[in-house]
């Protein structure tokens, strides 16, 4: 983005020329950020919101608040520019808890400049009260593409954070999940147990029905696994067709109950349909109680009763062995 040129210039009084012109120079940067190619469709969303607000912004400054025309200032486009936070939100797939707030903030900072503009429109420029309000309308101008920035950092942040194929979060945020249900555990007494899920011969489902449908499994698996679990259970892609749970408040043996229902689910019903029908799979699930030993030891505790669980025929969930320690 362009450095902001601040110094007013010669035929400038403090409510006009230059700050109109800061203004509309961070529009047409936020305008010539539309030139670069889309990464994603969250960030295309958020460059389509940024370019609506932009638009509306500079109509309304260039004819309504500085020509004091009240008439030509345009309704605030706040559905659309909703619409498009809502789109680059939802494109960024589940747990995005941060986001919601900085959208909130947004819309706020545009209903207030709103407000400002309309004002500054129907006000005489030689009044007081009239450079106040250029000033506090510049200042949240720049709040609101301040505002979109901070959308944009966030939004990258989830979408890094995040399993591109099935939208779930990935080994990163497992671990800082898991550091923080430990103490919870040390401190409060709650327990918590850790899964560790595989698909059962994926290999078998990529060899025979592609890598595409193998891919769509794993999507519609985890999202089965969302729905299932409660909104507090964490859900991550640990690697390839490897899951892991994270309940809180369930001990080792309710997880067994719980991930056997699971299970049974699965295998009961097609996963996802095929050109030759419904494919079926099924899942082995090993569980290890979170306690007070290294997390990478309760991970190596699940891992091995999810290995013990295949060796003793797949389809099937196993608690850890008490010498798992
Ligand atoms: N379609 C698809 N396949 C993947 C992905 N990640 C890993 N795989 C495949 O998952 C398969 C895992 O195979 P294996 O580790 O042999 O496990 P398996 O066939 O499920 O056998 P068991 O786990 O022993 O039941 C490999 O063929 C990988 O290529 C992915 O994102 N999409």
């Amino acid at each position: 983005m362009r450095a902001l040129a601040l110094m007013p210039t010669a035929e400038s009084s403090a409510w006009s020329a230059p700050h109109l012109s800061v203004i509309e120079s961070r529009c047409d940067d936020a305008a010539s950020l539309a030139v670069q190619p889309p990464s994603s469709a969250d960030t295309e969303a958020l460059r389509l919101a940024r370019q609506i607000y932009a638009a509306w912004l500079q109509r309304c400054l260039r004819l309504g608040a500085y020509r004091q025309n009240p008439g030509a200032v345009a309704a605030l486009p706040r559905a659309a520019i909703e619409h498009q936070l809502d789109q680059a939100i939802e494109a960024c797939g589940p747990d995005t808890a941060d986001l919601p707030p900085l959208r909130e903030a947004q819309l706020q900072r545009l209903d207030e400049l709103c407000l400002l503009i309309n004002a500054l429109a129907a006000t005489d420029k030689q009044q007081l009260r009239a450079m106040q309000t250029w000033d506090r309308l510049i200042d949240l101008g720049l709040d609101v593409l301040q505002g979109f920035a901070d959308l944009e950092v966030a939004l990258a942040a989830q979408r890094a954070a995040h399993d591109p194929l099935t939208g779930l979060p990935g080994r990163a945020a497992l671990q800082q999940r898991l550091q923080g249900e430990q103490s919870l555990v040390s401190r409060q007494g709650r327990p918590c147990a850790v899964v560790m899920l595989d698909v059962d011969h994926f290999k078998c489902v990529n060899d025979q029905h592609g890598h595409q449908t193998g891919d769509r499994v794993l999507t519609a698996l985890a999202r089965l696994m969302r729905s299932t679990l409660r909104p507090y259970d964490g859900v991550y892609r640990y690697g390839g067709e490897e899951f892991v749970l994270v309940l809180p408040g369930a001990t080792a043996a309710q997880a067994v109950r719980i991930v056997d229902r699971m299970r049974q689910a699965i295998a009961q019903r097609p996963l996802v349909q095929t050109q030759t029908g419904g494919l079926h799979i099924s899942i082995s699930a090993g569980v290890a109680a979170l306690t007070d030993r290294a997390i990478a030891q309760t991970l190596r505790c699940a891992d091995l009763a999810l290995y013990n669980a295949k060796a003793e025929g797949r389809d099937q969930v196993r608690l850890e062995r008490g010498t798992c320690r």
